[in-house]
């Protein structure tokens, strides 16, 4: 059986190679349809006699949008699809949001492009109030990130954090039915889908360290796949890369996905990099923050000199106490 699989991959393989075709297998909520749609016609633009089609297909992290994802095993539920795609030659690349995806690939993928970074901060999004500080006392806020949460319970710990799930579409549409006086969301996804009226305001990162990854869209494929490398390469962001470097080798040293409260965030003037990072507990009474400089060419030393310091300092104790409760 599994010599046949073998065939039918390298077959599907040949097909795409000799029609001069990639294939895209993405998830079908509208942000991973930007993206995978965003990366084709980039793709078309450089490489005019290309043919790039979309696979969509539903993951089990769609299926289950509504649970808290913390207790059903992560953020590698929406990949896992689509990999397992790529493996079987079905479809030749993924697209994924940079903070959703897992530290570690599958033999034989590799995440082999990070496009130029959207706007990474979070986003303030209300009917009412311009700002967190506007808020009143007692205010509710939706948010299903443990990182949001800690940073604004933090600073307000009068706010009452509700929980929101579901794509950003549903989010804004419970914000609109009066669930909440605010949400947060990553700046990002409201960009891309059009919908940045609806950010009332920008968070700086001072006020809410962004997720690892946060606003930067990664491709993976074949790591042999000389051909399909070749035609990605001119979408590569050598700084957004350097930077996702940097802030995924904080967390990996951390050991953290996307649901315990980590915040990593990395920036570039010249050929300096400067990491910030923080790790706190839920509900904000303890968050330990730190941060590195030094040369770009050390990205994920940096990554994990932070994680050290951090450790350390007492965030330790914090992750240890997150994932037994999980
Ligand atoms: N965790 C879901 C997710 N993954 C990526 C984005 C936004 C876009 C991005 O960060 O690239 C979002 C939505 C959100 O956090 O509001």
């Amino acid at each position: 059986m599994l010599a046949l699989a073998q065939l039918t991959q390298t077959i599907r393989w040949k097909i795409g190679m000799s029609q001069n075709l990639i294939r895209i297998a993405t998830r079908k909520s509208p942000l991973a349809m930007w993206q995978a749609e965003f990366v084709k016609a980039e793709l078309e633009r450089i490489h005019p006699d290309l043919t790039v089609e979309l696979l969509p297909m539903s993951t089990k992290g769609d299926v289950i949008l509504d649970t808290p994802l913390a207790k059903v095993g992560g953020k590698g539920l929406f990949v896992k699809e689509l990999e397992v795609a790529m493996l079987e030659g079905r479809a030749d690349i993924a697209v994924h949001s940079m903070k959703d995806v897992p530290v570690d690939f599958p033999e034989g993928l590799g995440l082999e492009v990070i496009c130029e970074r959207e706007d990474p901060r979070d986003a303030f999004v209300s009917n009412t109030y311009k700002s967190i500080d506007e808020l009143p006392q007692g205010a509710v806020v939706g948010t299903s990130s443990l990182r949001r949460q800690c940073q604004l319970r933090a600073r307000r710990p009068d706010l009452i954090i509700k929980d929101l799930r579901g794509n950003v579409g549903t989010r804004l549409a419970k914000l609109d039915s009066g669930e909440y006086d605010a949400i947060i969301l990553a700046a990002a996804g409201l960009i891309r889908l059009k919908l940045a009226e609806r950010i009332a305001g920008f968070i700086s990162t001072e006020e809410s360290l962004p997720a690892n990854g946060q606003g930067a869209v990664g491709i993976e494929c074949r790591t042999n796949d000389e051909r399909v490398k070749a035609l990605l390469a001119p979408l590569e962001h050598k700084e957004t890369r350097l930077r996702v470097l940097a802030e995924r080798a904080m967390n990996t040293r951390l050991e953290g996905g996307c649901q315990v409260p980590i915040g990593a965030f990395a920036e570039i003037e010249a050929d300096t990099l400067t990491l910030r990072g923080l790790v706190g507990n839920p509900d904000g009474s303890e968050v330990i923050t730190g941060s590195v400089t030094g040369s770009t060419a050390d990205a994920i030393a940096l990554g994990h000199q932070l994680a050290d310091d951090l450790l350390s300092r007492g965030a330790k104790t914090i992750l240890d106490a997150v994932y037994a409760r999980n």
